[in-house]
């Protein structure tokens, strides 16, 4: 073989190595670090068995599925959201297709929004379980109106949810990990906690407070090592998300929730979630592209992603207002991929 040829074929490689990385980074749907650790890291199975879990918001979406995972890992489990019956629907799923027992499964009725009641619940907890090793933040509302037509109540009622609450129950659990000098504390945020898009700026400005607080919180944590804060943040994902958003007003629930099809399948994310919780992962972004795309265009060039979400967002305004999913110009991509 000439040395011609050799060089040639080197040249090849150089060129085809980036390619073929870069089609694998287009078919990738979470960060680099996560898909890692799912391939080389520790296994939840090996990690979260006999741990307390308290999972918020576990009456639907994420939360629900997340203690479904959950029961088939051999944990105590504590769920927590507004609505008894629905816990208890979710808590004879986990029964019946995981392998807890009765008395493994804790149901706490939990409003975010009612501070007061955070102390008092956190010892609920310890009373039944002695320990709380992992508290999942999980529970939150988003929000489908403009921000000039939405009235400031409702961008309240997402500041204290999404945030307020989040914090409240972190702090009440801290103490206690702090404590035993051990613990997981996972924050549910949302790729729009990095991004910012239209239709949803309290939800927007809630996420982005949550990953401020919860990075700060995480470097005065530093003689801590045994506590570890996970954020967590998902781009679409298939739940009741956008039938619960807010809209204008506080009363004014949403007319149309639209083909959720094409988000990725609630049992993609809690998978990713659990192998971020069991890998110690201090923070994580899942989703199908391209809001994967956008979020590292976002994260690394500010300026254009700003310009490219301007161009997206009217889009994303046009399909609300003539009642689609406001997100569904995204499906032409997942039909490519499939
Ligand atoms: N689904 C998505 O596309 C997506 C994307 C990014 C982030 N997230 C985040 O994931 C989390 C879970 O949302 P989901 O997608 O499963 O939606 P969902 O509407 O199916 O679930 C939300 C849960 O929060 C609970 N909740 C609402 N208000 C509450 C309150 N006042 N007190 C206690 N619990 C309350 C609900 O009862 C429900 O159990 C949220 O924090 C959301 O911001 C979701």
């Amino acid at each position: 073989m000439s040395w011609e040829l050799v060089l040639w074929l080197m040249a090849l490689c150089a060129l085809l190595l980036p390619l073929v990385q870069l089609l694998r980074f287009l078919r990738a749907d979470a960060d680099l670090t996560l898909l890692w650790a799912e391939w080389q890291g520790r296994r939840p199975e090996w990690e979260l068995t006999d741990m307390v879990v308290w999972v918020t918001g576990a009456s639907s979406g994420i939360g629900e599925e997340l203690a479904l995972q959950l029961s088939k890992l051999g944990v105590y489990l504590v769920l927590s959201a507004r609505r008894v019956q629905e816990l208890e629907r979710v808590k004879r799923r986990c029964l019946e297709n995981g392998n807890l027992k009765e008395k493994d499964i804790l149901v706490l009725p939990l409003d975010l929004r009612d501070r007061s009641s955070h102390e008092v619940a956190t010892k609920t907890v310890l009373q039944e379980f002695g320990k709380i090793d992992i508290l999942v933040n999980n529970g939150g509302r988003s929000q489908r109106s403009l921000a000039l037509e939405t009235s400031l109540d409702v961008i309240k009622e997402l500041m204290e949810l999404n945030y307020l609450g989040t914090v409240s129950l972190t702090k009440c659990v801290l103490p206690h990990m702090m404590e035993r000098k051990q613990g997981k504390i996972v924050i549910v945020n949302s790729l729009a906690g990095i991004m910012s898009v239209p239709l949803s700026s309290g939800y927007c400005g809630s996420k982005h407070a949550l990953r401020g607080f919860f990075n700060s919180l995480c470097t005065e944590l530093v003689d801590y090592p045994g506590i570890t804060l996970c954020n967590i943040y998902p781009g679409p994902v298939q739940s009741d998300i956008v039938k619960n958003a807010l809209t204008e007003e506080i009363t004014k629930s949403i007319e149309n929730t639209g083909d959720q099809s094409y988000k990725m399948a609630t049992s993609r994310c809690v998978q990713l979630m659990l192998i971020s919780m069991a890998n110690d992962l201090k923070e994580v972004w899942i989703s199908d592209q391209p809001s994967l795309l956008g979020a590292y265009v976002w994260q690394y060039m500010p300026t254009w992603g700003l310009w490219l979400f301007c161009k997206l967002g009217k889009k994303r305004i046009q399909n609300f207002k003539s009642g689609l999913e406001a997100d569904s110009y995204l499906k032409i991509w997942k039909r490519k991929r499939d």
